[in-house]
């Protein structure tokens, strides 16, 4: 697929420098306003056939420009005859009416035409792709569209491009600035608030929120003068919509606007209606993550209508969130349980107040421990600010390439970027804690300005944003629905790919002091060694591979940098030959051990285990001792668990000692010392292989008669499993007992 990707990335190249010759030049004769219509028919029509089948969507991330931060009344007109190819026409605005059936390919494509008649092709990019072409760009809607980009289609043709969202306007029918040539078609001047109001009302009731919220807006803007209690009833329809449509922030904007006067309605009736904008606002407030506001919200609500149960309910959910957020307490095996495919978003507060942003000496800026945490305790647990689970996809993958960082990835990088986008564009408060995450030197740097009602998100910038910050998932649970072995393929296939904000400051270290897992879109991080107050948390971005300079490469693939922790500091100034030596083994022993893996029916003959014995102690030879004196040596960890697992029948005494050399390689210190076991997590790196060693010396011990020494390792176990996976779902079905 790698190459697949490289290809493509060459490719569109080529198309594009082709384009560029072109710029500056007239375009010839475009097709006819039938032609266009025509076809948009027939992608129509081809795209409903395929519907029902897989498709690969490709999803190109052209040469970066910025969106328009100007308002349409600063922009001066410009029509179709006068757009030239290739060119961003900086300063001036279209104005267009669309036509045509719109159709949905990888981007939303519909025809539109300008003032004097002339038509054109419009492709609108970056829209959730959950959204039906015909509401980015309903038929017979007037757009004004921002700093307009003229471009050559790769068939040759031509056509308007939007790449940002907030470039593209649409324009209410009696909006002054529109040319009156588009004007003269359009019948709704005559309309009155309160037929603005039904129509809302109609397209409401049949759930095309969109068409609800543009006929409210349009009531709202119809006259200066409309009653007050029409008005908040237009406001308080609109909050709902919104609400549907997760545009929260407007939504608690209208909802709270929407409180009538007792004064101008009956008193039981102004109660009604404000217990309901209170509910709405409350509702908002709640989904943004404000449960103090929200909270206020279901008091008043509860205070106007106390017969009213919804207020009881919402409050009672409220105060759970509280306290998630205020102590981290959390059900985790509850939540594991309610996880599913289809149930993955949860209902749950994120918990980051143990952990502090702030400048690091030299990574940029980094999260850093507010209290003391010790080991196995919880660091945070965030909902996800944007996540793209696999099984929503349906029957379509998105291959993404971008140009600007030529990267290019399978799966649901695309889907994120999409609900980011669509996310931020009405939420612009949310927006800028998105837009301040690192990008990975970005430049020119967007902010979420509002400019005619929209958030002026720079989709280029946005993408930047993701591709250094978004991590893999494994769409349910680390634990449940199947093994860890399956979460951690599916979490290699990038299957789920989502960005939690706190998250996203914590820096990589392969030997890090924390570990993520996640429950649908939770991610919980916790510490793998006592973290003190004031130090920075520090996680392995991926898997840390036996061979170090293997796992260099992959971090500077995908974030651009070179780790300086222990283990590759003492890896670095390792001689060469040792290095070299190590990687050689490391590969040897990969084709060794593929066709001897211990399982329940085979054991590996004694021969081949001394060779491996023979291996490891050749292996051992290359971590000089003194630079990795305490450190983890990783590939001796993995060859090692392989004897282990190979000698599990043995004497309980080998399988003992096979376990404790396993935890040694990983960093950890164990000390036995009469009846008691001391475990320091220091220098550890934490792999599910510690829990499976853990376990294995614990049943060893019980085995023996030593059940005291034995239950302190199926603990230790323990711990090691919760950190690994957040909760212990999956525990006993794997070792049994616990
Ligand atoms: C997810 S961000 C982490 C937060 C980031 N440091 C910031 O300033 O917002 C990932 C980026 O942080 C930097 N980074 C993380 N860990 C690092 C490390 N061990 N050494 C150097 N840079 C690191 C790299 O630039 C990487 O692309």
């Amino acid at each position: 697929m790698e190459h697949k990707v490289a290809q493509m990335l060459a490719q569109q190249k080529q198309t594009l420098n082709a384009a560029k010759g072109r710029e500056g030049q007239r375009p010839n004769a475009g097709p006819s306003r039938l032609e266009l219509e025509r076809e948009l028919s027939a992608v129509f029509y081809n795209t409903r056939q395929q519907a029902s089948g897989y498709a690969l969507r490709q999803h190109f991330i052209n040469h970066a420009y910025p969106p328009s931060t100007k308002v349409v009344g600063e922009l001066k007109q410009i029509v179709i005859s006068d757009l030239r190819l290739e060119t961003h026409h900086t300063g001036k605005v279209l104005f267009v009416r669309t036509f045509g059936q719109p159709v949905r390919i990888s981007g939303v494509s519909t025809a539109v035409e300008d003032a004097n008649g002339d038509v054109a092709r419009l492709a609108v990019y970056n829209s959730d792709p959950l959204l039906g072409a015909e509401h980015v760009v309903p038929m017979h809607a007037v757009f004004a569209i921002k700093e307009p980009y003229f471009k050559t289609n790769g068939d040759g043709g031509t056509s308007l491009r939007v790449d940002h969202l907030s470039d593209l306007v649409r324009l209410q029918p009696h909006d002054p600035i529109i040319p009156v040539n588009l004007c003269s078609r359009l019948v709704e001047l005559q309309k009155s608030a309160v037929d603005w109001k039904m129509e809302g009302n109609a397209s409401y009731a049949t759930g095309d929120f969109f068409a609800a919220v543009n006929a409210y807006t349009q009531g709202l803007a119809s006259h200066s003068d409309i009653p007050e209690t029409l008005k908040c009833n237009l406001l308080r329809n609109r909050s709902i919509c919104n609400l549907h449509l997760k545009r929260y922030e407007p939504a608690m904007e209208d909802a709270e606007r929407s409180a009538v006067s007792t004064s101008s309605l009956a008193e039981g009736m102004a109660a009604t209606l404000n217990a309901k904008a209170h509910y709405r606002a409350g509702l908002a407030a709640y989904e943004l993550a404000q449960y103090e506001k929200a909270r206020g919200h279901y008091e008043s609500m509860q205070a106007l209508t106390p017969r009213d149960g919804d207020a009881a309910c919402e409050l009672s959910r409220t105060a759970k969130r509280e306290i998630e957020l205020a102590s981290g307490v959390y059900d985790f095996v509850k939540m594991s349980k309610s996880v599913s495919k289809k149930h993955n978003r949860l209902d749950h507060a994120s918990f980051v107040s143990r952990v502090a942003v702030k400048s690091t000496p030299k990574h940029g800026r980094g999260a850093f421990a507010i209290t003391d945490i010790k080991a196995g305790e919880l660091v945070l647990c965030e909902k996800a600010f944007g996540v793209a689970f696999g099984s929503d996809e349906g029957k379509q993958t998105y291959m993404i390439v971008n140009l600007n960082t030529n990267r290019g990835s399978v799966g649901t990088q695309a889907t994120l970027l999409f609900q980011l986008v669509q996310k931020m564009l009405h939420n612009p408060l949310q927006a800028a804690r998105f837009l301040d995450l690192y990008d990975g030197g970005y430049s020119p740097k967007s902010t979420a300005r509002v400019v005619d009602g929209l958030a002026t998100i720079d989709t280029f910038h946005t993408q930047a944003i993701v591709e250094v910050n978004a991590f893999a998932c494994s769409g349910v649970s680390s634990t449940n629905k199947g093994s860890q072995q399956k979460a951690a393929e599916e979490a290699a296939r990038d299957v789920s790919t989502g960005v939690w904000i706190t998250a996203s400051y914590i820096n990589h270290a392969c030997n890090g002091n924390a570990m993520r897992s996640f429950i649908g879109d939770m991610m919980i991080v916790r510490a793998t060694k006592d973290i003190p107050a004031g130090a920075e948390i520090l996680m392995p971005y991926i898997s840390v591979d036996p061979d170090v300079a293997e796992m260099q490469k992959k971090l500077q693939k995908s974030w651009a940098f070179k780790c300086d922790c222990v283990i590759c500091s003492a890896e670095e100034k390792s001689e060469p030959s040792q290095r070299k030596a190590r990687a050689a083994l490391v590969q040897e022993i990969n084709q060794f051990l593929r066709p001897h893996k211990p399982t329940a029916q085979y054991r590996p003959r004694e021969a081949i285990v001394n060779t491996a014995e023979q291996i490891y102690a050749r292996l051992e030879q290359t971590y000089d001792p003194k630079l990795f004196q305490n450190l983890p040596r990783i590939a001796l960890a993995h060859l090692g668990f392989w004897l282990c697992h190979a000698r599990i029948s043995g004497p309980e005494t080998v399988t003992i000692t096979s376990a404790m050399r396993v935890l040694r390689s990983l960093g950890y210190s164990v000390v036995v010392s009469g009846g008691s076991v001391q475990f320091d997590h220091t220098h550890c790196h934490l792999l599910d292989l510690a829990i499976d060693a853990a376990m294995y010396a614990a049943q060893a011990y019980l085995a023996k008669g030593e059940a005291g020494i034995g239950n302190q390792f199926e603990g230790f176990a323990m711990g090691l499993y919760r950190t690994m996976f957040g909760e212990m779902g999956g525990f006993k079905e794997r070792y049994g007992g616990g």
